[in-house]
């Protein structure tokens, strides 16, 4: 290997899986370079870097670290050997703790194990990492306990921490609001600065920009294209996407309001949530946004019934309700898409059918058994309009793509028929044209009468979509604007507003 060859260089590779093949892949990556990889769901980005990160081999081709052959068999061999891949669905230990968890590779290994395993040494070397990074996170917190997008974070700082040489970040940012995504930039550049080489997954396409040297597009298994990000303007960077160009990326209808159907008062959970009040009416979708630990998720959680509040009142369509179970919620006209998916929603060893029609079994039930006919019908319908793919009813979803299963997920609580739908953060890992898609059914949901709580860390998706939109910080309200009123600059200044 030469000083200016190479790093990892892919040279006609394939992989097969059934329908679905990458052909003929040629892709390279240099110190010091960070490479970004955009393309549509379920194109292969992942699969790509999979076999790069030792999950499996290619089928033909040759791929090239330091200018030999790869002979990584596993993920710890491909680690060891300072590849080090950070998967979209993070795979971390929800039991250890922040610290722990990012340390946990100098953990493993009998004779190092005996020598770091020292819970103070780790937390003092965590939190003087916290404060070179800015990152407010207690590193005795369990991991278990955080949000999404603390836990994306926590996984940055495994890799700013690890000595890989080459790092694989698929989708690192897709819950981070814009703060967040700063101090993940931040530490992005400092790799880059020590000479890792990176390859950057995302379908946040402004990321291309702010941080990529060169960007690829994957088009229906087969590499499009790759340019020098600076020059490519925001506008090239769209037209190399196929399918997302001529389509308004928010298209958000107005639709007639009608009476409250939800209602929340002075909801409190210390020490996260603080008195927190809103309604939400017919028609209506209502965003909330926040810094990651502003207590979003916690919400969505006491609103369906999955941890209870410690004081405060829930009115559903003018009625007070306390829940002690999700199934009450249900009952109570609430859906909630979850913001793991992994973690709280996809039955990964079942069907597209089953995960699909899971809560909404009563639709199918005929005399004393399943309408099986119906099940198919109803989940060809919602594969359809959510263009899930491959999206056969009988594929177990275990090997779908990130935001297949996404869309899977949505699919199901549409099938639901709720008039309440919170969703937390809906378009997670979704790409840009098939987030339209999504926000195409939320209008159908409010055009019928129903209503949406839109949590989501996307400030855009927020103003692009909500009729009202709500500032969580610190656990408490600390603005509520209408679309008109509303602006990045607002928001920010009230989300990172810390005065009590
Ligand atoms: N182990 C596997 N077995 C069978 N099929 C697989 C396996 N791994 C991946 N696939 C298939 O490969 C295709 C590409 O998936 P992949 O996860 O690489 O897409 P992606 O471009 O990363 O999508 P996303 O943007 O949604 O994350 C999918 O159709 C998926 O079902």
């Amino acid at each position: 290997m030469t000083a200016n060859s190479a790093l990892i260089e892919l040279i006609a590779v394939k992989k097969r899986f059934g329908d679905f093949q990458l052909e003929d892949i040629n892709i390279d990556l240099y110190k010091g370079e960070i490479h970004v990889l955009v393309g549509e769901n379920g194109t292969g980005k992942s699969t790509l870097m999979k076999m790069i990160g030792g999950w499996f081999p290619q089928d033909e081709g040759v791929i090239l670290y330091k200018g030999i052959h790869y002979s990584f068999s596993s993920i710890s061999e491909a680690v060891e050997g300072g590849i080090l891949y950070l998967h979209q669905d993070l795979q971390n230990f929800e039991n250890l703790t922040v610290a722990e968890n990012i340390f946990f590779r100098t953990l493993s290994g009998r004779k190092k194990a005996f020598f770091y395993f020292n819970p103070e040494k780790i937390q003092a070397r965590c939190l003087s990492v916290f404060k070179e990074l800015n990152i407010k996170i207690d590193p005795q917190a369990r991991l278990g306990s955080l949000g999404f997008a603390e836990k994306q974070l926590i996984s940055a700082v495994r890799a700013y921490v690890s000595k890989a040489e080459v790092i694989i970040f698929d989708e690192p940012s897709s819950a981070m609001g814009d703060p967040e995504r700063e101090i993940l930039f931040n530490i992005v550049r400092a790799l880059k600065q020590r000479g890792t080489a990176i390859f950057y997954i995302s379908h946040r396409l402004d990321e291309i920009q702010t941080i990529g040297d060169r960007v690829s597009v994957l088009d229906r298994g087969t590499i499009g294209k790759t340019c020098i990000c600076s020059e490519v303007g925001s506008q090239g960077i769209v037209e190399m996407m196929i399918g997302e160009v001529h389509r308004e990326r928010y298209p958000r209808l107005s639709s007639r309001k009608g009476r409250t159907l939800l209602n929340v008062e002075n909801l409190t959970h210390s020490p996260i949530l603080k008195g927190v009040s809103f309604s939400l009416r017919k028609g209506e979708i209502v965003g909330i946004t926040g810094l990651m630990g502003s207590g979003r998720t916690l919400l969505a959680k006491c609103l369906f019934g999955i941890v209870k509040p410690e004081e405060g009142a829930i009115s559903v369509r003018g009625m007070e309700r306390r829940f002690n179970h999700p199934l009450e919620a249900m009952e109570a006209g609430i859906s909630l898409i979850p913001e793991d998916r992994m973690e709280n929603g996809i039955f990964s060893i079942h069907t597209v059918k089953t995960n699909m029609t899971s809560a909404a079994l009563k639709r199918f039930v005929n005399k004393l058994s399943l309408d099986d006919r119906f099940i198919y019908e109803l989940t060809g319908k919602y594969v359809d309009e959510l263009s899930i793919a491959p999206g056969h009813a009988d594929d177990v979803v275990r090997n779908y793509s990130g935001g297949n299963m996404q869309k899977i997920l949505i699919g199901r609580w549409l099938m639901q028929r709720s008039p309440i739908y919170i969703m937390d953060e809906p378009t997670r890992g979704i790409d840009a044209a098939s987030k339209v898609d999504i926000y195409n059914t939320m209008n159908d949901i409010v055009e019928k009468g129903g209503a949406i709580l839109l949590i989501s860390s996307e400030i855009e998706e927020i103003l692009g979509m909500c009729d009202r939109i709500l500032v969580l910080a610190g656990g408490k309200i600390k603005g509520e604007m209408s679309r008109e009123e509303a602006s990045k600059e607002k928001i920010l200044r009230l989300a990172t507003d810390e005065s009590g």
